[in-house]
């Protein structure tokens, strides 16, 4: 469907007219009470979509997240716009932890390389994981661990009851989601997501924001690849455009139009394909600069990456165990390879280019 963009909002930056995706809405309140036809729902949109939007606006957990994010933009742009050699001091040359300039991966576009920067965050201890913990011990516990850390940036230390308290949420609105999808799929036992996502184990679940600054059309740098996530559930937050889904039926990328103030972009990620015997669907997408290769304003994405424990045995698109950590690894060793060789391998797409057609 084609979609008139110059009556969209926020405004499209440009004058082309883009296909833009229809994703159906989700409410995180109706969720929240365990309401049956919710329930159904999401189970739908994640077996045919595998993308919707999460409506925060109908619980206060959701209030304080709308809220939350807008505090976390307003650090990112801070942060972002340090130089270059400052944010270095920042590189923990991790996956987890730290800086990732632009450049480490590869771009949309052949022989490109990617057009974002990194800043993650994983704490020391995951508290709001221990719900007995009273919330001000929790923040006691949270300020003298990550106090010492050498992992943590110190811009993220001094706003480290921000970041308790969106990342606390995030995991909550995620582990919601996945007893959702437990229950709607007749899960029971050991067989129930949670059971690979116990809060005493370690995980590479974490947060990350994305910054994609203006470019040019003759950049050596360009978007975020086509991919699928590596984790289970991907709760993200832009207000720009440039993010897009491919859209099997009509072989073509569309955008994702932003919904800020009231609404997340959720998605499921390889891991909790592999988890449902395969029965959900984890979509293919990527960022471009909306208008014809040149990033004209600032983007800002804030992502928070739900992933299984590390211990967590999946089975891949080509039918071989490997353990969640493992996938993890071996994914991001491939977002930095070159086209030629991610087109050799399911594990970019996580598979679903065979199911899709190739992006
Ligand atoms: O920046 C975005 O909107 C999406 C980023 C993304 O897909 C990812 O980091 O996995
Ligand atoms: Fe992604």
């Amino acid at each position: 469907m084609a979609i008139q963009t110059n009556n969209a909002w926020p405004a499209f930056p440009g004058d082309e007219q883009v296909e833009i995706a229809s994703l159906d809405t989700v409410d995180f309140g109706r969720l929240l009470i365990r309401d049956p036809a919710e329930i159904k729902k999401l189970l739908d949109v994640c077996m045919t979509h595998g993308f919707f939007y999460l409506d925060l606006q109908t619980c206060k957990e959701g209030l304080q997240i709308i809220d939350d994010e807008q505090s976390v933009y307003r650090f990112m742009e801070e942060y972002f716009a340090k130089s270059l050699e400052i944010k270095m001091l920042d590189d923990r040359k991790s996956f987890l932890h730290g800086f990732k300039p632009i450049g480490v991966f590869t771009g949309t576009k052949e022989s490109h390389k990617d057009a974002y920067e990194t800043l993650k965050v994983k704490f020391t201890i995951e508290t709001w994981n221990l719900p007995e913990i009273h919330s001000n011990m929790r923040q006691v516990a949270r300020e003298e661990m990550d106090a010492k850390s050498e992992l943590l940036p110190d811009s993220v230390k001094a706003k480290i009851e921000l970041f308790d308290r969106f990342m606390g949420l995030s995991n909550l609105v995620n582990s919601t989601l996945l007893m959702c999808l437990s229950d709607a799929l007749g899960l029971t036992g050991s067989a129930r997501l949670e059971e690979s996502h116990r809060r005493d184990q370690k995980s590479n679940t974490c947060l990350v924001m994305l910054h994609y600054p203006p470019t040019d059309a003759d950049s050596a740098n360009i978007g975020h690849n086509k991919h699928t996530d590596i984790g289970s559930i991907t709760l993200l937050f832009s207000e720009q455009w440039g993010l897009q889904v491919f859209d099997p039926e009509t072989q073509a990328w569309k955008f994702i139009q932003p919904r800020p103030h009231g609404h997340a972009t959720i998605n499921v990620g390889d891991s909790l394909r592999f988890l449902s015997e395969k029965k959900l669907y984890s979509c293919l997408h990527r960022v471009i600069p909306p208008t014809s290769d040149v990033q004209t304003e600032d983007r800002y994405s804030i992502a928070y990456f739900l992933r299984p424990e590390n211990a967590a045995v999946l089975e891949d698109a080509d039918g071989k165990s490997v353990a969640a950590s493992k996938w993890h690894d071996d994914k991001y060793v491939m977002f930095g390879a070159p086209h030629e060789e991610q087109d050799k391998a399911t594990i970019l797409t996580g598979g679903m280019e065979t199911i899709l057609g190739r992006a």
